[in-house]
């Protein structure tokens, strides 16, 4: 990629390849890429090569996933840019793994965390460094399942319907979810 493009394509793709689980092993399965040292490429069966901006193998850890693809958008956020990071994957394909991986606070600098308690962290890291900055740190955590969305912060038994719309001014918006 040159320089030139790194600043009109605004979307980067990272793919990750999961190790086998215990049961893929005992059920005799086997990895069917192949990874190209040092490029971003993986072949698939024989000859099929994709590439993309990131390819992390399944011997690359949570560490170095964030701190390949996801620390650099830190970096505009904390200078104001919006960022979104998307996993996407058929299931069973390691998205909560690569996502989360922390449950509890003895489990915060276990090295199999994920990106989002990575990525609140470094916020709150940087927050520390800037004592004469203002800021407002909220989140909102939704659930889009079977076509519907769940704000799983709503503890109330009567959940609101949540619906997605559309605001001349704002843009796409989700109504009235819970921000803590
Ligand atoms: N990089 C990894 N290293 C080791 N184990 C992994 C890795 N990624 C995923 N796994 C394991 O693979 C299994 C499936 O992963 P995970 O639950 O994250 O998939 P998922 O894409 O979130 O699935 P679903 O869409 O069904 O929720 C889990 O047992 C997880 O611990």
């Amino acid at each position: 990629m040159t320089k030139e493009d790194e600043k009109v394509i605004p979307v980067r793709v990272a793919l990750r390849c999961r190790p086998l689980v215990p049961k893929e092993i005992n059920e005799g399965c086997q990895c069917c890429l192949t990874f190209v040292p040092s490029e971003p490429q993986v072949i698939v069966g024989n000859d099929k090569a994709f590439t993309y901006d990131y390819v992390f193998d399944p011997t690359i850890e949570q560490e170095e996933v964030f701190n390949t693809a996801v620390s650099p958008l830190l970096s505009g956020l904390i200078r104001g840019y919006n960022a979104t990071v998307l996993a996407y994957g058929q299931t069973g394909s390691g998205k909560t793994f690569s996502m989360g991986g922390t449950y509890t606070s003895e489990q915060e600098n276990e090295s199999t965390v994920g990106v989002i308690p990575r990525v609140i962290r470094r916020i709150f890291q940087e927050k520390s460094k800037c004592a004469d900055c203002e800021f407002l740190l909220a989140v909102s955590y939704l659930e889009i399942y079977n076509e519907e969305i769940l704000d799983l912060l709503c503890t109330s038994k009567d959940k609101p319907i949540i619906s997605i719309r559309e605001d001349p001014k704002d843009g796409i918006k989700v109504s009235s979810t819970t921000r803590n």
